[in-house]
């Protein structure tokens, strides 16, 4: 297995020119050996409001990386989310599932919208996204937090606290408040939080196996002081790393400081590991010490190979249908996607430099750059494309 280190982009001339790399090979999944096949089948899911305009960014670049490296990247597009209710009455067809689960892997845009907000609608966008979590068994989501260099100015963190800042939260999945039993009368609401110490203990595993090849530290976030599904968390998580990960250092950090922690001193955080919905408003904070929620990928992985690669943010509609999207975090997905389900960590990084250097090239999309001085969506692909020449040159010639 190579041993992580950081993403240095070629075409770099920041004093700080690696792009800390979060997510080394296989290092968070079950042993993930190199494929031999070179055909691929890959279930596209557009979703909602910018959904298409990323996952369609997303797939050229893994076609341009297909062609350069003789893989046969065959996409499969199917619905999901409010798309999927309009065309079927369901959030999640059963063509969908069943593509998804015969698939290699699964990439994402986004589901969700005005549109389908209603709360009285028998059926959310939501929904479909949480039930092909749980259906697909995806119980790790990995979300990396590595501010590139290039974009720390706009981050509304001060720039000394972001050097060096390279974390990944490793969030529970398919557990928690968001699947309990929900209650509803005309004058109260519930919705049961409920963990297992199994589902606890799959999920601090996979985190520590990742905290080894990185620099063996967990941070578990819980709500111990309140909750008692905290404290089978904090309980579990210590006698997990007690017995089977003596080597990592395991510290316990409340939520609500946590929220502060993470703005205040970023770098002291390697990786966290928590519970479905912690993990959920954490990462959105946490993508701000990026600079944007446009940035940060995730990649969702169960026991098997096939896992679900999207980006952490939502169907943006505020800003759908106009072309201006950032769809760094979805190609940086499809790289997760390369990695961690096909085995093509060569590829992976290939992406991976190469938006690391269209970034460092000053391609900004609205949410990074100063006004008048933004790409559009389709720019800063072509920017990713083009870099892919400067950013791989031994693969190019290899080829
Ligand atoms: N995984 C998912 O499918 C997912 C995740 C989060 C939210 N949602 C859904 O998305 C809808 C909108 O939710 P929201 O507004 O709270 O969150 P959001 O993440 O969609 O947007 C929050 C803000 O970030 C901006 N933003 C998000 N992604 C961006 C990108 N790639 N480039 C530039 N700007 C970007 C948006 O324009 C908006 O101002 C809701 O229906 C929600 O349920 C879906
Ligand atoms: C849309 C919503 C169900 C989803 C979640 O809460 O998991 C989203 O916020 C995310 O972060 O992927
Ligand atoms: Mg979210």
């Amino acid at each position: 297995m190579p041993s992580p280190r950081p993403a240095c982009s070629r075409a770099s001339t920041s004093s700080v020119t690696c792009w800390a790399r979060t997510t080394p090979s296989n290092a968070s999944r079950s042993p993930a050996v190199p494929h031999e096949s070179t055909a691929f089948d890959i279930v596209v899911l557009p979703g909602d409001g910018i959904g298409p305009e990323i996952t369609a960014a997303a797939v050229d670049v893994l076609h341009a990386v297909g062609a350069r490296h003789d893989r046969d990247f065959r996409f499969h597009r199917h619905l999901i989310g409010g798309a999927a209710i309009d065309a079927t009455g369901e959030a999640l067809p059963a063509a969908t599932l069943d593509a998804a689960q015969r698939a290699d892997a699964v990439l994402l845009g986004a589901v969700g919208g005005p549109k389908w907000s209603d709360p009285k609608a028998p059926v959310q966008p939501e929904q479909g996204l949480l039930a092909i979590r749980k259906a697909m068994g995806l119980y790790a989501n990995l979300r990396p937090v590595a501010p590139h260099p290039a974009a720390l100015g706009a981050s509304p963190i001060k720039p000394h606290l972001l050097n060096g800042v390279d974390m990944i939260v490793v969030r529970e999945l398919t557990g928690g408040v968001y699947f309990g039993e929900k209650t509803r009368t005309a004058t109260t609401a519930s919705d049961l939080c409920e963990y297992s110490v199994a589902e606890i203990e799959r999920v601090v595993r996979r985190a520590c196996t990742l905290a080894r090849t990185r620099r063996g530290k967990v941070t578990s976030v819980d709500k111990a002081n309140v909750l008692e599904t905290s404290r089978l968390w904090r309980e579990t998580a210590t006698r997990v790393v007690a017995d089977e990960f003596p080597d990592i250092t395991l510290e316990h950090q409340l939520v609500d400081s946590m929220a502060m922690h993470l703005l205040s001193r970023p770098r002291d955080y390697d990786v966290v590991v928590t519970e479905n919905m912690f993990g959920d408003i954490l990462t959105d904070e946490a993508s701000m010490l990026a600079g944007s929620l446009g940035l940060l990928p995730s990649a969702s992985l169960g026991e098997g190979r096939a896992g679900l690669y999207e980006p952490i943010h939502g169907s943006a509609p505020d800003i759908a249908g106009r072309g201006i999207a950032n769809p760094y975090a979805t190609i940086l997905s499809a790289a997760l996607l390369l990695r961690h389900s096909l085995g093509l960590e060569q590829e992976a990084r290939c992406i991976e430099d190469a938006v690391s250097a269209a970034l460092d090239a000053g391609v900004f999309t609205a949410d990074l750059a100063p006004q008048g001085q933004a790409v559009s969506t389709r720019e800063a692909t072509a920017a990713v494309l083009a870099q892919l020449d400067v950013a791989c040159p031994a693969v190019a010639m290899r080829d």
